[in-house]
């Protein structure tokens, strides 16, 4: 791996992004409501929920893909563009939950496609191709291929992307996001479909991402890697942000437990009510599995 790519190292502990009352709503279904993420330099913050939580929408509205119906997205003190491209030229780049690699390019190809923010030679130059273009193409090579060294892609850098595994079609994603330079990265689901191997080579990837001084913003559902991983989570449900903290905090709140279980998290009846109802149906002869309804409380 090498260390020396060029990135914007944020003093340690100052706020990279910082998200106020983000809503975002589709006509009558409020995906996010006003959930506040803050995420400072040197951090790895994951972000968890159930399925349909709002976890994609809210990275939708940080990374300029959807505009937030209401609130305000920072990245270090600046309100973000509202364009994607704007965004990643801002500093934050993104992997997604579907892997989205020009397939029919080389994993070098891939990486350079990422760096085109960062790369200041125009149209013309690329077209005439005189030595400005030359000289920095060479260096986006360079570039390039010490991201690839970093993830560990460098003997597959003219392969075509897809041809690789899995695994590494995540890790060339992750490569070709960090091309753009930038001082937060998130992270849609990089372990889905991985084997624990594969998982557990992805987890020291983000912490040396880390150490090269790049903010992480991860959403995961596995929950070993987001523990292991993460200084804090914050635990979305239904589009709200229901408990933030660190990864012992998190695991130990009830509602959190609840919440995956898909069980009311206030007013949630104690064991004795419980005991109760199931005495009452036993003593009216009611099979407490067959109770009409029964899938439908939770
Ligand atoms: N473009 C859209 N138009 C309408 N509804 C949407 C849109 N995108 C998301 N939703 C809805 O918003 C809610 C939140 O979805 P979202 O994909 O953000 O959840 P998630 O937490 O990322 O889920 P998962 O863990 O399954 O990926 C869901 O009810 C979803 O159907």
């Amino acid at each position: 791996m090498t260390t020396d790519t060029t990135t914007t190292v944020a003093p340690t502990g100052e706020t990279v992004l910082d998200a106020r009352g983000v809503t975002m709503r589709f006509g009558g279904l409020t995906a996010v409501r006003d959930v506040n993420l803050t995420v400072n330099s040197g951090e790895i913050v994951g972000l968890i929920g159930p399925n349909g939580a709002g976890k994609t929408t809210f990275f939708n509205c940080l990374t300029g893909l959807y505009i937030p119906t209401e609130g305000e997205v920072r990245y270090k003190g600046n309100v973000l563009p509202p364009k994607s491209f704007k965004v990643t030229a801002a500093g934050i780049a993104r992997t997604f939950q579907n892997i989205r690699l020009f397939a029919n390019m080389t994993v070098l190809e891939n990486v350079l496609v990422g760096r085109h923010t960062r790369t200041k030679e125009g149209f013309w130059s690329a077209v005439l191709r005189g030595p400005g273009f030359h000289k920095a193409e060479a260096t986006s090579r360079e570039r390039a291929m010490e991201l690839l060294e970093f993830v560990g892609l460098e003997k597959k850098a003219e392969h075509l992307a897809r041809n690789l595994p899995y695994g590494e079609q995540r890790k060339l994603e992750i490569a070709r996001a960090l091309a753009s330079e930038p001082g937060l990265l998130l992270l849609d689901e990089p372990t889905a479909g991985m084997n624990p191997q594969e998982t557990r080579a992805t987890e020291e990837l983000v912490f040396a991402i880390r150490d090269k001084g790049i903010a992480v913003l991860v959403i995961e559902h596995d929950m070993r890697f987001i523990f292991n991983l993460c200084d804090r989570v914050a635990v979305l449900v239904q589009g709200e942000k229901l408990v933030e903290g660190d990864s012992a905090t998190v695991q130990g709140d009830e509602r959190v437990v609840a919440a995956y279980l898909g069980e009311p998290f206030e007013n949630a009846p104690g064991d004795e009510e419980v005991a109760e109802v199931e005495a009452a149906e036993a003593q009216a002869g009611t099979p407490t599995d067959a109770a009409p309804g029964k899938e439908n409380d939770r």
